[in-house]
């Protein structure tokens, strides 16, 4: 069994001391600056082949999410939310010249699709941080909206994450680096959870509350499933496992916040998780809802990061 080690950025330290660096993102490889270019080979973008400051200097809020789909529809709704001029269809996808991610920029918001599951939105964060270094970007903010099951609360809840735990209910990301396990802290960043529950009290239209969420390998061995492909436990066990969760404070499950928080917490950007809940975890496994109510689920966390931004822009009616 490797070594498991703190990471030397001191995982536990209050999360305000990653948030002074006079607002630029944290980058902390002294190897990149050997570098005369960095390709971001995953967004089809570099530092020799794009002007990356004057593409992406004024993003300040940064959007993700699994589905590319998703993401364009998030790219059109803020056009239209924010006024701002010009025929949102024509908005391209900034990654088009690869089919591993999608990027669509509006305004000052970058909307970009992650896939599923760690390994696909670490790639995905380690360009992108890089991008944001790059292009000197300052202060911003950054949001994974996503999907999730939920443990004991109505379907269509939109959970704000404070913490997310991995499946033994620890507030950590073993992250494997050459044969070591580094452990890494997955707080999000508090205020802004407050702040965003705050906003959600002003739109009211849909159940929103601040919890754990718990980060799995895998949708449905890894989430307790009876309904996949192979299944090795009993129903009573599935039940004591997610009655456990919610003892220790989960509300829901997805596949992405425990990297995303680590690596954002560790770059020093302000980050939230808001993921709407698609079923009780405690009612069953399938997701079975009709497809207009899985995708008025999806908005809801759609509609709550717009206000946000509005807000912020100074732009909220
Ligand atoms: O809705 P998205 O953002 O894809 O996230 C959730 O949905 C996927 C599983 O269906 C996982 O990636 C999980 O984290
Ligand atoms: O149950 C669910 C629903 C969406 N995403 C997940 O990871 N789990």
């Amino acid at each position: 069994m490797a070594p498991i080690l703190a990471d030397s950025t001191k995982p536990n330290v209050p999360e305000r001391e990653n948030y002074v660096n006079s607002g630029f993102v944290n980058i902390n490889n002294p190897h990149l600056d050997m570098l005369t270019e960095d390709i971001l080979y995953h967004f089809d973008l570099g530092t020799k082949t794009h002007d990356l400051p004057s593409m992406f200097g004024d993003v300040k809020f940064v959007c993700v999410g699994g589905s590319p789909n998703r993401m364009r529809s998030f790219a059109l709704f803020i056009h239209k939310e924010l006024g701002l001029d010009g025929d949102a269809n024509n908005i391209t996808d900034i990654c088009a010249g690869t089919d591993r991610y999608s990027m669509y920029k509006v305004g000052p918001v970058l909307s970009i699709s992650h896939g599923m599951g760690i390994p696909s939105i670490s790639i995905m964060l380690h360009e992108l941080i890089k991008l944001l270094h790059h292009a000197k970007c300052r202060n911003v903010i950054i949001i994974r909206i996503g999907t999730s099951g939920g443990i004991g609360i109505e379907p269509g809840t939109v959970v704000i994450t404070d913490v997310s735990v991995d499946s033994f209910f620890r507030p950590q990301f073993d992250q494997v680096i050459l044969d070591k396990v580094v452990v890494r802290n997955t707080q999000l960043h508090q205020e802004l959870a407050e702040e965003l529950l705050q906003c959600s009290q002003e739109i009211s239209s849909f159940p929103t509350l601040i919890g754990h969420t718990m980060c799995t390998y895998d949708f449905y061995e890894g989430q307790g499933r009876l309904d996949g492909a192979l299944c090795s436990f009993s129903k009573e066990e599935k039940f004591e496992y997610l009655r456990k969760a919610y003892d220790a404070g989960v509300r829901n499950i997805e596949m992405e916040s425990s990297v995303f928080a680590a690596m954002c917490h560790l770059c020093g950007l302000k980050a939230a998780v808001v993921c709407v809940t698609l079923l009780n975890r405690l009612e069953g496994d399938q997701i079975s809802s009709g497809h207009n109510v899985l995708v008025e689920f999806q908005r809801r966390p759609q509609q709550l990061i717009a206000k946000f931004i509005k807000k912020k822009l100074g732009t909220s009616s």
